[in-house]
């Protein structure tokens, strides 16, 4: 059978034509059918690379066939064969069909070493988006593989081929190309080999480039009569394949290749200006600096220069960014935080530091000295990142996974911040989430830790936000941070969140002391307590919230016991059941004994849904508190107060403000409370840009303010991210 066809079959078994003789009814399909992959093929433990033995397929398939052939019980009854997990080993082949994807899995052949073929099924290889023409980049036919602990089973190999499965592309390394036989290489003269390279690069084929110049070094410098043409010829190579390694993503491997290169001609523009980006791109913006001016100087083609020239006044702003904490976000904030505004971010390291919690909640991060609401804390470009509809949150993990997997592959500082994420135990130094540590001295190369993915994967699970769109919960945004994944919760944030492209600004919201924790609300901080805050706290993050809002509302759960669950229709219904509502629970306050005014306010904000709008309509007419002399005294001016000391930058905050603002009785109180929501949201701006995104903010409030049967319909929050409304904010649910 052609190894194309075999594929086809396995393919189709996973699309449920299985070979199965009881038509997939048998015991053993059941069992398949019941079980994850996740289960079925379980977490490695985990081994040092260098202790890794080859493994032969050519036996286990032998092997694999000999068993079957001896328990024909086993044929009969169609059972599932235990596969093997080869801990400790590893095995080298090479691919020779092209891939096919498999949601975010890839099918493939391998040829083994020793010329037996497999179908090889690599899981959480791709993102959902990727395309055919990224999997043909991402696995080249041809490519010499090493598979690190494989894993190889089937159903049983009469009726099922033998797959090799690869959990994570982690355990997947590419060596080089394995198409051209060696002679047909070695007799290609160097700069045939490099041009090929750069015809290969111009396609996108960059692994396989890589291969090419790899081969140009060795034949131009394994060359005894070469001299000063073929050691040009060599540095031409490294610097290209620099080039490729950036493409990658791959910046140490690129920042290694250019020294290469710049160790053999001191004055290699080309290699000074591959070594900055690479520089730039792992946050190292003091040595980017120094190696762009370099290429700079001696850089004599003018587009060259040109480009250059861009890239070091980038590199400046970043300095800049990384050194004070300096960022222009004018227009993006102005343009309603439109992505296609987002300008690039450095990290941002302020005067934080992580340090264990006292209380239990293992790591914290906490300032360092007193800073004024609005002051930057923060910035960080996520690790990995990950988009889908909830109904597949499952996915978002394998994908966050595969970021955080090729992150690693970037920098050793992304390792060693993941590895202090995963070790709850420990309290990292700061200097591995510094920008600028300086690459050259800091960060020996020989002295990288070993990717172990097992640990990957902990600090994914441990430091995985999920990150709903507001009035779009059904499209859900994760990402892995590094330093924010620090932050622990409290339904009372003192600490706001503003997403700029791939970065993350954390900016005071409410003025802190030097030793106070940041906070900010994993969860929609005006939710209801116990139906969806404590739930989606206990539920998805695996802990209970002491703050003072949730011990409050724990205390009185028999006060809020029949009031939650709300029903959402109720806020639109009739005015007269809202008030009654609302009345109750003003008659059952009035009944607590010794609860501060303060106390019961925030046991009023989880109700925040039904006071704006009967408070609103309040105003409007005299009657609406349905003479309930308590509800009376719940005025806008008092709502205001309370979202501004509840979740001070929550862009809810911003939002149910601009509605209430309308309805307030001072307004010169007004502007003072929305410019401080303003600088907590967004930081410390310009006021004539406050002024134009609160208007817009207004202005949306104003569109989406609606009367319905004498009751304000209050969806402010649900309209503002109707696409065309033109201003979106996102939020923490
Ligand atoms: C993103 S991590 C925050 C850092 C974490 N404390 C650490 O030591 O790595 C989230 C985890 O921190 C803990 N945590 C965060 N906020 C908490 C809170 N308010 N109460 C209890 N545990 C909390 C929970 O274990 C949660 O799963």
């Amino acid at each position: 059978m052609k190894k194309e066809d075999v594929l086809r079959d396995y393919y189709d078994m996973c699309n449920g034509t299985f070979k199965c003789i009881e038509r997939r009814r048998c015991s053993g399909c059941k069992k398949l059918a019941s079980l994850s992959s996740q289960q079925l093929f379980g977490v490695p433990p985990t081994t040092p690379a260098s202790q890794l033995k080859p493994v032969h397929l050519k036996n286990i398939v032998q092997d694999l066939y000999r068993r079957a052939r001896n328990n024909q019980k086993l044929l009969q009854d169609n059972k599932l064969l235990l596969h093997r997990w080869y801990e400790q080993r590893l095995l080298l082949g090479s691919l020779c069909v092209d891939a096919t994807r498999r949601g975010i899995s890839v099918l493939t052949v391998v040829e083994a070493d020793d010329g037996t073929t497999c179908i090889l099924h690599v899981f959480n290889a791709m993102q959902p988006s990727s395309r055919q023409e990224e999997l043909r980049k991402m696995f080249p036919k041809g490519i010499k593989v090493v598979i690190t602990r494989p894993s190889i089973g089937c159903l049983h190999p009469s009726v099922t081929p033998v797959v090799l499965y690869v959990q994570s592309p982690g355990n997947l390394d590419f060596v080089g190309v394995a198409t051209s036989p060696p002679e047909k290489l070695v007799a290609m003269p160097p700069q045939e080999l490099r041009k090929e390279g750069n015809a290969l690069f111009a396609q996108g084929s960059y692994l396989v480039a890589i291969q090419y110049y790899s081969d140009c070094v060795a034949a131009s410098l394994g060359r005894k009569d070469g001299g000063e043409e073929m050691k040009l010829e060599a540095v031409l190579a490294i610097s290209n394949r620099a080039e490729a390694w950036l493409k990658l993503g791959m910046y140490e491997k690129a920042i290694a290749d250019s020294n290469r290169a710049i160790g053999m001609d001191a004055f290699h523009a080309k290699s000074f200006y591959r070594k900055g980006r690479a520089l730039m791109a792992i946050q190292e913006h003091v040595e980017a600096r120094v190696s762009l001016k370099s290429a700079a100087k001696y850089s004599s083609d003018g587009d060259a220069k040109k480009e250059i020239l861009e890239a070091l006044a980038k590199c400046k702003v970043f300095l800049q960014q990384s050194q004070k904490g300096v960022y222009d976000v004018g227009d993006y904030v102005s343009s309603g935080c439109n992505a296609e505004h987002a300008p690039k971010c450095s990290d941002y390291v302020g005067p934080v530091e992580v340090r264990l919690t006292r209380d239990g909640r293992g790591r914290g991060l906490f300032v360092t000295k007193k800073v004024r609401l609005g002051e930057l804390l923060l910035v960080s470009n996520n690790i990995s990142f990950a988009s889908c509809v909830k109904e597949e949150a499952g996915a978002a993990e394998s994908e966050l996974l595969v970021g955080a997997l090729k992150a690693c592959r970037s920098s050793q500082k992304i390792i060693h911040q993941l590895y202090a994420i995963d070790d709850a135990a420990s309290v990292p130094s700061m200097k591995i989430f510094r920008p600028n540590l300086g690459y050259e001295g800091a960060m020996p190369p020989e002295e990288a830790p070993p990717l172990d993915v097992a640990r990957i994967q902990g600090a994914v699970k441990a430091a995985y936000f999920p990150w709903t769109m507001l009035g779009q919960s059904e499209c859900s945004k994760s990402r892995v941070w590094g330093l924010p994944a620090f932050v622990n919760h409290s339904c009372l944030p003192n600490v706001s969140k503003l997403e700029v492209g791939k970065a993350t600004m954390f900016h005071a919201a409410r003025d802190l002391h030097a030793g106070d924790e940041l906070l900010i609300s994993y969860v929609d901080p005006y939710a209801p307590w116990s139906t969806e805050r404590r739930k989606a706290l206990v539920e998805d993050w695996g802990f209970e919230c002491h703050c003072r809002r949730c011990c409050l509302e724990r205390s009185n759960k028999e006060l809020l016991r029949d009031l939650l669950p709300l029903d959402d229709s109720l806020k639109y219904d009739s005015i007269e059941k809202c008030t009654q509502l609302l009345a109750s629970v003003e008659e059952r306050l009035g009944r607590v004994a010794g609860m501060s005014k303060d106390d019961k306010d925030l046991i009023r904000v989880t109700l925040f849904d039904f006071y704006g709008p009967l408070s609103v309509s309040g105003k409007k007419s005299a009657d609406a508190s349905g003479g309930h002399e308590a509800l009376k005294l719940i005025t806008p001016d008092r709502l205001f107060r309370l979202l501004h000391s509840t979740a001070p930058g929550h862009p809810k905050t911003l939002v149910f403000m601009s509605y209430l603002a309308r309805f307030r009785e001072s307004p010169s109180d007004v502007c003072h409370f929305l410019m401080d929501e303003f600088t907590a949201a967004y930081g410390s701006q310009c006021a004539c840009l406050a002024w134009k995104v609160l208007q817009s903010y207004f202005e949306a409030a104003l569109e989406n303010f609606m009367e319905v049967g004498g009751l304000v319909e209050y969806r402010v929050c649900k309209c503002w991210f109707a696409e065309d409304k033109g201003f979106r904010v996102e939020c923490l649910m």
